[in-house]
């Protein structure tokens, strides 16, 4: 039997082209004749760099290879792009790609990303207005969600592998007291010997932990999800995790417990026990009070959801003769600043916590004028179509995915004069507004939103108003 050929491992010198949608750099290298490999692309993709930056890598077997995923040995060539505070190599991971780049490059880098995807589906990118950004960009996040691993970790599904799991030292968008607190139930998980769930076994009992936080009301929310019920703690164990995280942290509302026995990773809940306090923490935005539980969306970025929110209000220009109907409500970020100006508001969502949630934030803040209901969305816009009333202003907010073209269609078919779409995707954006031009729909106005620094997302506002004569 013939050897094995072994193609040499190489070390390359590249510079970086351009940031992917996933966050990595991109560099090409083409080899050269001398090789007899001549002319082939070799597409590289590189962690933790940005463009402009010049970067050693070694290639493993690079010769008969067409792409890799690969961290750099060494940064030879630091880009003007480049914040240079910090070590290149000592930061630690955790959803965030862009921490590298200075935080003015990170809004340009956003404002191109929707521009782009804009420009893909032929709109005027020139309505776009200058992006809003945030003064100080870091420890952000009202929520963080970590992933207990087989062997003790606590941290991050690292992103080239999901199957391993980071163990998160700090992270630049969580709140100091998130990262305490991760270190907190690790020292807990040790002392007590408890095991961390194995996915490919389904076993070990410690699945997740999910921390929210109320900045305007200084509350904390710790969730643990397990493959058991906190009964099966011994009754010490389980005494040591409520006093040690209220003791130290007095501003802990609300430890929550919940089994989840699912094989899939997608969180499920088959109990949930209130280990201490209530099963909700009191947030504010925007001078109204919401009630969040652990299930339930709030807008992860609290200062730029509050100007978000004020831009959506300006550029709706909404006053007490208009009816409004907000799809994806979720607890009522929009709903209820909006409700507030006009005549009457009715809002769909398909979690049935967001809703109870809602109609309750409503009640606390006297606005009557308010309508919310469980459904998916599209059923829900089914169900209104027969009512005489078209709303004045539809606004939609969807998940990532986007809306979908059959729920673009349903909005195109519905009618309302004007549609208020905010979303988290410039690429699902792009491609749910297609479908409303075919049903005469102009975008008037277009803003971009930094919700998500050292990311590599942005939200966009955007207005569209019906052009087609009645
Ligand atoms: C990006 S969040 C926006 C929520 C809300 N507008 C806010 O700002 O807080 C999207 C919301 O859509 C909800 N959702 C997801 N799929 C849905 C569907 N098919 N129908 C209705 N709501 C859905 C989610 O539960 C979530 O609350």
């Amino acid at each position: 039997m013939g050897k094995k050929k072994i193609t040499p491992t190489e070390v390359l010198d590249v510079r970086i082209r351009k940031i992917d949608p996933k966050g990595y750099g991109y560099a090409r290298y083409t080899h050269p004749p001398t090789t007899g490999n001549l002319g082939k692309r070799l597409n590289l993709y590189i962690p933790n760099v940005v463009p402009g930056d010049l970067v050693r890598v070694t290639v493993p077997n690079a010769k008969g290879r067409r792409r890799a995923t690969i961290d750099f040995d060494e940064l030879l060539e630091a880009s003007p792009q480049r914040n240079l505070d910090l070590d290149p190599k000592a930061a630690p991971p955790g959803g965030v790609p862009l921490q590298f780049m200075t935080y003015r490059a990170q809004l340009a880098y956003k404002t191109h990303l929707v521009a782009d995807n804009l420009a893909e589906g032929n709109f005027d990118t020139s309505l776009i207005q200058p992006i809003i950004g945030m003064t100080t960009p870091d420890r952000y996040r009202n929520k963080m969600e970590l992933t207990f691993g087989p062997n003790g970790e606590l941290g991050m599904h690292q992103q080239s592998n999901y199957k391993r799991i980071i163990d998160l030292k700090d992270s630049i968008i969580a709140p100091k007291e998130m990262v305490e607190i991760k270190y907190l139930v690790s020292q807990w998980q040790a002392d007590y010997q408890l095991s961390g769930y194995d996915k490919a076994s389904h076993t070990g009992l410690l699945r997740k932990l999910r921390l929210r936080k109320s900045f305007a009301n200084n509350e904390l929310m710790v969730v643990i999800f397990a493959n058991d019920k906190a009964s099966a703690l011994e009754q010490e164990c389980r005494r040591a995790l409520i006093d040690r995280l209220t003791t130290t942290y007095p501003q802990v509302a609300s430890l929550i417990w919940i089994e989840n026995t699912d094989i899939s990773d997608q969180v499920q809940t088959d109990s949930l026990e209130v280990l201490y306090g209530h099963d909700y923490i009191n947030d504010q935005l925007n001078g109204f009070d919401y009630q969040i539980k652990y299930d339930t969306f709030f807008q992860v970025n609290p200062i730029q959801a509050e100007k978000m929110v004020q831009t959506a209000l300006k550029v709706a220009a909404v006053d007490a003769t208009m009816t409004v109907l907000d799809l994806f409500c979720g607890m009522g970020t929009f709903s209820l600043p909006f409700a507030k100006r006009a005549k009457a508001l009715t809002g769909i969502e398909i979690v049935e916590n967001s809703i109870l949630s809602a109609r309750e934030n409503a009640r606390k803040a006297d606005l009557n004028n308010t309508n919310f209901f469980v459904s998916d969305a599209r059923k829900g816009l089914e169900a209104l179509k027969d009512s005489d009333q078209v709303p004045d202003l539809l606004i939609l907010n969807p998940p990532r995915s986007g809306a979908g073209g059959k729920l673009m269609r349903a909005i195109g078919r519905f009618g309302s004069p004007r549609v208020l779409y905010i979303s988290c995707s410039p690429k699902s954006l792009s491609l749910d507004l297609r479908w409303l031009r075919d049903f005469g729909y102009e975008i008037k106005k277009i803003q971009p939103i930094d919700q998500f620094p050292h990311t590599v997302h942005v939200e966009t506002v955007v207005l569209l108003e019906s052009v087609r004569k009645k």
